[in-house]
This record gives C-alpha cells, sequence and structure tokens, in this order.
C-alpha cells in the first residue's frame, strides 16, 4: 500500500485527480472504475475543470461504478446513476453509452450482476479503481463479512450504512436498504486502485484498513493484499494511525525515486 497522507481535503482531491488525469492521457480508451459518497465530489469537479479546460479528455474511456442501490431506477434522484450524471458524466466530453453503472431497476438483478463482471472483462478489465470507505470499512457495498473475493451480486446494506446515507434522502422517502456491488475479488482485479478518505470520521477505519489484521471484519483490508494501491488521506483520516511521520517518509522517498526515475 502506497500511503499519501495529505493536508487537507482540498489536496487530497487534487491528488487523485492527477492520477487520473495521467491515467487518461496514458491510455485514452482507459477503463476507469468510479465511485459515488461525498468523499470524490472534488475530485469529480477537479477533473471537470481539467476537461473543460481541454487538459484532459474522457472521450474514448470506458467507466463502471462501483455499486448501485437495488430498486432504485437511474431517474431517481438518489440512484448513483442520477448521482454520476449530476457529478461528472454531464459536465465531460465522455459518450454516455460508455458509461456503466450496476441496474438497480434489473428485472433479475442476479443475471444483471452476472452481466456487469461480463462486460468489465469484455472491457479489457479495470485500469484504475476510485473507492471510498465507509465509516465501518466497506468499500463499494461490501459490508463487514462480505467474501474477499468475491464477485459483483446482491448486498444487504448494515444499519450503520443505511444511517450514515439517510442524509441524502428526504424523511417520508424510500431508502433502499440492497444494493448491487462489485465484489472485493472484482475490485482487487483492478489494475490501479485509488482510495480517498478524508475527515476524522474515516479514522478508525483508514486505521483497520492499513495497520489491522487482513479480515472481512473491516473490507478495506483486503487493499494490503492488491499490488497497486494507493490511499490518499487528509491529516484528520490519517490521526490514528500508529506512525504518521513514518508514513510521510516514505512518500517523500518515493517521490525522490520517482523524479530520478523520470530523469533517466
Ligand atoms: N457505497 C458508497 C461507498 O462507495 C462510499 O465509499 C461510502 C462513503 O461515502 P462518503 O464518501 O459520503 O463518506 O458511501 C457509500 O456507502
Amino acid at each position: 500500500m502506497q500511503i499519501v497522507i495529505l493536508k487537507d481535503a482540498a489536496e487530497v482531491a487534487r491528488y487523485g485527480a492527477d492520477i487520473f488525469t495521467t491515467q487518461l492521457q496514458r491510455k485514452a480508451g482507459a477503463v476507469l472504475g468510479l465511485a459515488t459518497g461525498s468523499t470524490p465530489v472534488a475530485l469529480y469537479q477537479e477533473l471537470i475543470r481539467r476537461n473543460q479546460a481541454g487538459e484532459v479528455s474522457f472521450k474514448n474511456a470506458t467507466t463502471f461504478n462501483l455499486d448501485e442501490y437495488l430498486g432504485l431506477s437511474g431517474e431517481h434522484p438518489q440512484s448513483y446513476r442520477y448521482f454520476m450524471d449530476q457529478q461528472l458524466f454531464d459536465h465531460v466530453d465522455i459518450d454516455k453509452n460508455n458509461t456503466h453503472v450496476p441496474p438497480g431497476d434489473a428485472k433479475n438483478p442476479i443475471t444483471a450482476c452476472q452481466e456487469y463482471e461480463a462486460k468489465i472483462a469484455a472491457a479489457g478489465g479495470i485500469d484504475i479503481q476510485l473507492l471510498g470507505i465507509g465509516r465501518n470499512g466497506h468499500i463499494g457495498f461490501n459490508e463487514p463479512s462480505s467474501g474477499l473475493t468475491s464477485r459483483t451480486r446482491v448486498k444487504t446494506l448494515t444499519k450503520a450504512t443505511i444511517d450514515d446515507n439517510a442524509r441524502f434522502f428526504a424523511a417520508d422517502e424510500y431508502q433502499p436498504h440492497l444494493s448491487i456491488t462489485m465484489g472485493i475479488g472484482t475490485i482487487l482485479d483492478a489494475r490501479k486502485v485509488v482510495l480517498l478518505a478524508t475527515g476524522e470520521n474515516k479514522a478508525d477505519a483508514v486505521k483497520a484498513m492499513v495497520e489491522g489484521p487482513l479480515t472481512a471484519a473491516c473490507p478495506a483490508s483486503a487493499l494490503q493484499l492488491h499490488r497497486d494501491a494507493v490511499i490518499v488521506i487528509d491529516l484528520a483520516a490519517a490521526s490514528k494511525l500508529a506512525d504518521i511521520e513514518f508514513y510521510q517518509h516514505i512518500e517523500a522517498e518515493n517521490q525522490k525515486l520517482q523524479a530520478y526515475l523520470a530523469s533517466l
């Protein structure tokens, strides 16, 4: 795991946007795995700004979102499809036909999960997967006790996640308890994984992910197994890590190595 500790959420968003920009510049037809939640919004805003300034293009990119509420169609304002349209796709030069979000209104959700996996495979796999983290350590909607090699499937949300996400729903509005989510195995198959976390309320989950045991009790700890996982966090989210200075030292050395390699 590469642990990048930055001052605040704005720096986290810029760092994340840099990784995605580099990927898109390197491979125009990049396959991006995307995430919802409040954490990636600032990153998306930065990518929109860069796209509109002509610095980066999504023209040939393909995207796959992590998850969707089961029971909501893409027109529902709380659906993750709607969120992605509003927060990113409607503002950049992407071909919407190349954007994929699990179908929350699928007639048969079980076969829809298999079809989603097949589409990812047909696109050549995911080059870079963006992730947030739930306070209980979930990634996508892989709640604690999720299989560490799981594939895209229907998952039941925990009470904690339903409560955390209740802020997006009106008091009298139906809030789904089920989801379709990429599995942890699906996420680990991405060639690169970038997880963003900001704020003190993520500090326990970040500690469990980075320094805790590999366990289904903290699904994000599975990223310890990934060859190219970058954990980008602000000081507040890093505040419970055992040795922040050591992680900062490693990252400074890493930057020097990258600069040297670039100069060759
Ligand atoms: N399914 C999403 C996750 O993908 C996201 O990482 C998490 C954290 O969201 P936030 O960034 O709003 O804290 O929320 C939801 O449960």
